[in-house]
C-alpha cells in the first residue's frame, strides 16, 4: 500500500463478458480462450495489486465467472454498463472517485499477463507529472495505460488505433525505457509468445501449457519477481 499522504492510484481494469472475450485467439486457445481470458486478466490484476503505487484495483464487468475469480485476487468488482469499453472504463472512473477522492485514476488493460510491478511503478511514477497521460502499447498503435492526476476529468479514448487518439485529446505521451512488460497486450497468438518469452503470470502460464500443440513454447511461466512485492527487476528478467 502507498504510503498515508499518498492516496495511490485506483486503476480500472475492464474485463468484457467472456463469451465475447479473445477473439482473435480463437483458433490458437479453442475450447480454452475462456479460460484463458480470465487467466490473463487475473494475473495482470494481482500484478497491478502488486505495486507499491496502487491503492486499489477497480475492474468493470458483467460476467458471472470472471467477476468473482477477480474478486478473488483483490480487485473490487463493479458491474458494466453495457455501452462499450469507455463507458466501462467511465463508470470504474466514477467508482474510483466515489472509493477515493483524491487519488489519481488510471485505465488500465486487462490483457497484460507478463506486468511486474516495478515496471508499472515507474509507469505510475511518470504519469504522476502530468495532468492527463498515456502509454502506448507495443505496437505503437494502441495504448495499455491512461490516467489522470486528483480532479483531472478522467476521458479514456480507448479502442482500435487509440495511441493517436489520444495524442489528439491532448495526453502527454510516457516514453519510457524499461517497462516492456506494461505495453505488452496479448490480441494475438503472436502477442501471446511475445509475452511468454517476457514471462507470465502463473495462471497464464498454466493455460498457455495446455496450448503447447497450438504452436505456443512450453516451459515458460512467471515473471521471477511475480512473488516479491516491491522488488526492483531488470527489464526482460530472466525465466524460472
Ligand atoms: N467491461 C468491459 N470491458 C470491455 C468492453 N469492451 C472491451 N473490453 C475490454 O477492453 C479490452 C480490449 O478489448 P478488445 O480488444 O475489444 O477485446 P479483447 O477481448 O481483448 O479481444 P478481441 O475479442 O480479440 O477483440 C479487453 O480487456 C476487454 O475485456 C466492454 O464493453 N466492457
Ligand atoms: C482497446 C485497445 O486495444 P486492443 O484492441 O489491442 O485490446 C486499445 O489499444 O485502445
Amino acid at each position: 500500500m502507498p504510503p498515508a499522504e499518498n492516496p495511490g492510484w485506483t486503476l480500472v481494469v475492464p474485463v468484457k463478458t467472456l463469451v465475447a472475450a479473445k477473439t482473435r485467439l480463437s483458433e490458437a486457445a479453442g475450447p480454452h480462450r475462456a479460460a484463458l481470458a480470465v487467466a490473463i486478466a487475473c494475473d495482470t490484476v494481482e500484478a497491478a495489486l502488486r505495486c507499491a503505487a496502487v491503492a486499489r484495483v477497480v475492474v468493470v464487468t458483467g460476467d458471472p465467472v470472471a467477476a468473482p475469480a477477480l474478486a478473488e485476487v483483490g480487485a473490487h468488482v463493479t458491474g458494466d454498463p453495457e455501452a462499450g469499453l469507455n463507458a466501462a472504463l467511465r463508470h470504474g472512473g466514477l467508482e474510483a472517485v466515489r472509493l477515493a477522492p483524491g487519488g489519481p485514476v488510471g485505465a488500465l488493460q486487462a490483457d497484460l499477463p507478463a506486468l511486474r510491478p516495478a515496471e508499472l511503478a515507474l509507469v505510475l511514477a511518470a504519469a504522476g507529472e502530468f495532468d492527463q497521460s498515456f502509454l502506448p502499447d507495443a505496437a505503437e498503435v494502441g495504448t495499455t495505460f491512461y490516467g489522470v492526476r486528483p480532479g483531472v476529468p478522467f476521458t479514456p479514448g480507448f479502442g482500435g488505433p487509440s495511441r493517436d487518439r489520444h495524442l489528439r485529446r491532448g495526453a502527454k505521451e510516457l516514453c519510457l525505457h524499461g517497462v516492456e512488460s506494461v505495453r505488452r497486450d496479448v490480441d494475438t497468438p503472436d502477442d501471446l509468445r511475445a509475452a511468454l518469452s517476457l514471462g507470465v503470470g502463473p495462471r497464464t502460464a498454466e493455460i498457455a501449457g495446455r496450448l503447447a500443440g497450438a504452436g505456443m513454447p512450453e516451459g515458460v511461466g512467471e515473471p521471477e519477481d511475480a512473488g516479491r512485492p516491491g522488488r526492483e527487476s531488470p527489464p526482460g528478467g530472466s525465466l524460472r
